[in-house]
C-alpha cells in the first residue's frame, strides 16, 4: 500500500516532533490549533488530528474573528464548520475587538489574537497552542529584519516555542502545506491581505523572494530560515547572560557605571535595554539608536544630563550611577 503523499508526510512528521512530549503523556490538557482557514493552519490542523488520534489527547480548533473586514463573521463560521468536518474534538470562534492605538491595524490585530488565544488556552487548560507559520514566513521575517537594520533578536526570526505557543511548521514550506491540503482534498482560503501590495510582507513574498530565488538559487528561503535557527541559540545565550547581569547590578538607585563598564558591549546594551523596559520604556519604539545614546552616558560621558526614551522614561547619570526614571511632567 502506498504511504501518504510526501507533503502530508512532511507536515505530519513536523507535528509529531513538536508534540513529542504531548504524545509521550508528559503534558496534560488538550492541544489547541489556531486556524485562520489558510493552507498553513489547515494542514497543521489535519496533521494534528491525525497524530493525536487514539492518544486520548483532545484537539480544539480555534479561529479568531478580528472583525476588520465585512463578512469576517461568516468566514469564521465557515472555518468552524470546516474544522469540525476535519475531525477536531471541539471548535471555537473567538471575536476580538481590535483597537488601533499607536500601532497599525496589523500589529493591533496580532496583539489581540495572541491575547485571546492565551485566554482560550487557559480556559481549556491546554498544554499547547499550535500556530501554522511556515519556513517561508520565517524567511520573510529574517529578510524584513535585515531590511530594517535590526539586531540579532529580530534576524533570529520567530521562535519555535514561547509561552504556551509552538510553531511546528517552521521547517515546512508554504508550498508543502498547500500540496498537503490538496492531497487531502481540503479547500483552503486565500487571505486577500497576503496578496495586497499595500503590505510590506506581501511585497516581500510576491516581488522580492521570487527575484532572490531566481538570481541566487532556489534555496534562498531555506537559507534565510536556517540563519534564524542558527542565530536563535546565540541570541538566547546573550539574553540569558544579560538577564543575569541585570539582576546582579540592578540596585535601588540604578546601575553602577563602574560595573557597567566591565561588561562587553553586547551584554551592556542588553542590560541597558532591560533596565529601560523595567522603567516602562516602550519595547516596540526603543531603538538601537536610543540604547547607543544611553550607552554614551556610561562610556562617553561629558556631563550630558540624560537621554529621553519612548514611554516617558529618562536615563540619567548621577553620582556614578545610571538610573531610569519617569520623565518630568508624566505620571
Ligand atoms: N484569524 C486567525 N485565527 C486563528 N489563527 C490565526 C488567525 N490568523 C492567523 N492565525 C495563526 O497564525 C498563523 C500565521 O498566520 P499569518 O501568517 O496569517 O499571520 P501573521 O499575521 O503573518 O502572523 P503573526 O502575526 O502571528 O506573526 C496561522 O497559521 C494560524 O495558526
Amino acid at each position: 500500500m502506498a504511504g501518504p503523499d510526501p507533503a502530508v508526510a512532511a507536515v505530519r512528521l513536523a507535528v509529531r516532533r513538536a508534540l513529542a512530549d504531548v504524545l509521550d503523556g508528559r503534558t496534560a490538557g488538550p492541544v489547541l490549533v489556531a486556524c485562520s482557514g489558510g493552507a498553513d493552519s489547515l494542514a497543521l490542523l489535519v496533521a494534528t488530528v491525525f497524530e493525536l488520534r487514539g492518544s486520548g489527547v483532545r484537539t480544539v480548533g480555534v479561529t479568531v474573528d478580528h472583525g476588520l473586514q465585512p463578512g469576517s463573521a461568516e468566514h469564521a463560521t465557515q472555518v468552524v464548520a470546516q474544522m469540525a468536518a476535519l475531525g477536531v474534538d471541539e471548535t471555537l470562534s473567538a471575536r476580538v475587538h481590535v483597537e488601533g492605538g499607536g500601532q497599525g491595524p496589523e500589529a493591533a490585530a496580532r496583539e489581540a489574537r495572541y491575547a485571546v488565544l492565551e485566554e482560550v488556552a487557559q480556559h481549556f487548560s491546554a498544554s499547547v497552542v499550535l500556530l501554522g507559520h511556515t519556513l517561508d514566513d520565517q524567511a520573510e521575517t529574517v529578510l524584513l529584519g535585515l531590511a530594517r537594520g535590526s539586531g540579532g533578536r529580530s534576524i533570529a526570526g520567530m521562535r519555535t516555542a514561547f509561552d504556551v505557543f509552538r510553531r511546528p511548521l517552521l521547517e515546512v514550506t508554504r508550498a508543502e502545506t498547500v500540496a498537503a491540503c490538496a492531497a487531502e482534498g481540503i479547500q483552503v482560503w486565500d487571505d486577500p491581505h497576503n496578496t495586497d501590495p499595500a503590505y510590506t510582507r506581501s511585497r516581500v513574498r510576491h516581488a522580492v523572494m521570487p527575484v532572490l530565488e531566481r538570481e541566487l538559487g532556489p534555496g534562498v528561503a531555506r537559507a534565510l530560515a536556517r540563519t534564524a535557527t542558527q542565530l536563535q541559540a546565540d541570541v538566547a545565550e546573550l539574553d540569558r547572560q544579560a538577564a543575569a547581569a541585570h539582576a546582579r547590578l540592578d540596585g535601588a538607585d540604578g546601575l553602577a557605571v563602574s560595573e557597567l563598564e566591565q561588561l562587553s558591549d553586547a551584554i551592556r546594551l542588553r542590560v541597558l535595554r532591560l533596565a529601560a523596559l523595567g522603567a516602562g520604556a516602550l519595547p516596540a519604539d526603543l531603538t538601537h539608536g536610543h540604547l547607543r545614546s544611553v550607552d554614551a552616558l556610561v562610556g562617553d560621558w561629558r556631563g550630558q544630563v540624560g537621554v529621553d526614551l519612548p514611554g516617558h522614561v529618562r536615563a540619567v547619570r548621577r553620582d556614578g550611577r545610571l538610573a531610569f526614571v519617569r520623565a518630568p511632567g508624566t505620571v
